[in-house]
């Protein structure tokens, strides 16, 4: 944001409305952990750009090198594997990628991101979500001082409070312990949160019940309140800024609900707790002190689920459970840390989205889990990446000279197959896909999941391989159609083939693996961004928006006129001012 002063940035704590007021400080000199020069002026950029003009097909690179398959698969550990051998690439491309990300600085900006040297410049923060799941006797210091023990002091009160939930010594208003959860949170505060309880259901079994309202919708509120009992449900407000419109409306309407049950206003304090990084704004609020769970400025909303805010995660699965998705991302952690680029899991999946996307023009990522436990991951993964890389400008403040974060989609397999499959194997766009897999479940059905699996198997075979007009045309005439039904349905039957897919197979859906798929995904995401020098922390295009609705919020309660809107804009407002009822 401009600043009356040359070379200051206006800062604010990332929320509306802004408090305290924004203040100014000095615009760091030189970007610590981003490219230091763009992408498209690399000499090495440009030779990748004329490889890409002569692809073999992906059949021909099979069949010239029947080692492809291991030579492009790599392992995490014994129960991951990321198998990129249907990508339009050979080792030799991607040993060029990996020079292009040395060229780029990602050996200095990987080291910084474990050593306090990467910062997010236009909101004054450091980044520094992996100390969340460093071990205890782990030092990292921020601005002098060993974070570490602070994390696990908070872990430790984490540990204790789920222990009286779940032992049925924190008693609701009737005496009654709890049985049911309710995080009120939206953004980084719900996502994360939402999307590991779903994807570990099975691990749910401490009788706590979690449940997860973002939308202003009422219909979110009013829907989960109505299966629930007040005597017996817990809030959890979260929020980094404890000041996000949608959470602070529905957690003050679901005091409300808990008033209107108990009666007595020194009762409600049994029925929340908050998560935030704003304390005097929690106590505001009417949160005691000690019923709130802290984090930190450094950790970033869409980073934080390993914080307090999978506090609900933790009731749900236990904290056992919690510390094994932490332990699975500090092992991914160490995986990006130390391990050389070309096999290195997140850098190459990084180097890969450069591929598709600035070298061959690939305007979108698909991202299909084969599971329907993951159904919300490509919506936690939609605000992890796109909220981190939709940007324009570069860490200097400079227009991007290439394009940076792709539109990430997609939806859980074998469901998406029947609805939008179509358009990837024979739509005129090409949108590399990761299909995620996993070998064992603990349900019922085996051959349900044999089905699963073969299912994402055969789409990543068709994709890559497509079907020729010979063996359409040869199908075509073994079901004894005639020369001119063959004629008419030939074009729309031939597959193309050659489209790029990568397959994350795991063991099994576990906390560990999780966590490191997760991890993996985050670290996905940060690369890609010191790739494209872009700050991958801030999300200042959300701002206007909310601020927008402000105004907008009085005019419909009929305060303002809407004469200071456009066109289209009154116009709408007069039509809904017509149907109201
Ligand atoms: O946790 P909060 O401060 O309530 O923020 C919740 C969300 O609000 C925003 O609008 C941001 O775009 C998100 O990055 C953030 O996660």
């Amino acid at each position: 944001m401009p600043c009356a002063t040359p070379g200051w940035v206006k800062t604010s704590p990332g929320c509306w409305p802004v408090t305290p007021a924004p203040r100014c400080c000095p615009l760091p000199l030189a970007n610590n952990h981003g490219a230091t020069v763009p992408l498209s002026t690399l000499p090495l950029f440009a030779a990748l750009q004329h490889s890409a003009q002569h692809l073999p097909p992906l059949a021909k690179r099979f069949q010239q090198n029947s080692q492809r398959a291991q030579q492009l698969t790599f392992h995490f550990g014994q129960s991951l594997l990321v198998d990129i051998s249907r990508q339009q690439v050979c080792t030799t491309t991607l040993a060029q990628l990996c020079e292009l990300a040395r060229q780029l600085n990602l050996p200095k900006a990987i080291a910084g991101l474990f050593a306090d040297n990467c910062f997010n410049p236009s909101e004054q923060r450091a980044v520094l979500h992996t100390a969340l799941r460093m071990p205890a006797g782990a030092v990292l210091e921020h601005n002098g001082v060993n974070i570490i023990p602070a994390v696990h002091a908070e872990l430790a009160k984490m540990r204790r409070f789920c222990q009286r939930v779940h032992n049925g010594d924190w008693r609701g208003y009737t005496g009654q312990p709890i049985k049911d959860v309710v995080n009120i949170g939206i953004g980084g505060s719900d996502l994360g949160p939402a999307m590991v309880c779903e994807a570990l259901a099975p691990y749910c079994t401490t009788g706590i019940r979690a449940h997860f309202v973002s939308n202003i919708d009422p219909a979110h509120l009013a829907t989960t309140l109505a299966r629930l009992n007040p005597a017996t449900t817990l809030f959890v407000a979260s929020s980094k800024s404890f000041g996000t419109d949608e959470t602070m409306s529905n957690a003050m309407a679901a005091r409300q609900w808990l008033l209107n049950a108990c009666g007595n206003p020194g009762l409600v304090q049994q029925h929340f707790v908050a998560v935030s990084t704003n304390q005097r704004k929690v106590v505001e609020f009417g949160i005691a002190a000690e019923n709130m769970f802290e984090f930190w400025s450094w950790v970033g909303g869409r980073f934080s689920l390993w914080s307090a805010i999978g506090l609900p995660i933790a009731l749900a699965i236990g904290f056992e459970r919690f510390e094994e998705l932490l332990a699975g991302a500090h092992a991914m952690d160490e995986h990006l840390r130390t391990m050389p680029f070309e096999q290195n899991i997140p850098v190459l999946l990084a180097l890969l989205t450069v591929w598709n996307h600035n070298v061959l023009g690939h305007a979108s990522e698909g991202v299909f889990p084969y599971s329907q436990l993951m159904h919300r991951f490509p919506a936690f993964l939609q605000q992890l990446n796109m909220e981190s890389n939709g940007k324009s400008v570069t860490l200097s403040g400079e227009q991007v000279s290439s394009a940076t974060g792709p539109i990430v989609w997609g939806d859980v397999g074998s469901n998406s197959q029947h609805a939008f499959f179509q358009l990837l194997h024979q739509g005129t766009a090409v949108v590399p896909a990761e299909f995620i897999g996993f070998v064992n479940s603990p349900y019922d059905f085996p051959a349900h999941r044999h089905k699963l699996l073969a299912n994402m198997l055969a789409q990543a075979e068709a994709l890559a391989f497509g079907k020729s007009a010979a063996d359409v045309e040869a199908e075509l005439r073994a079901e004894g159609l005639s020369e001119q039904s063959i004629a008419e349905l030939l074009p729309s039957k031939v597959m193309p083939g050659n489209r790029p897919s990568t397959v994350i197979l795991c063991k099994e859906l576990t906390p560990h693996t999780l966590g490191s798929l997760i991890a993996m995904y985050e670290h996905k995401t940060f690369v890609q961004g010191v790739l494209w020098g872009v700050n991958s922390f801030d999300q200042w295009g959300v701002e206007l928006g909310k601020k927008l609705a402000s105004g907008l919020v009085d005019t419909l309660m009929g305060k303002t006129d809407a004469a200071a809107h456009d066109p289209a804009t009154q116009q709408l407002v007069q039509q809904i001012f017509e149907w109201r009822k």
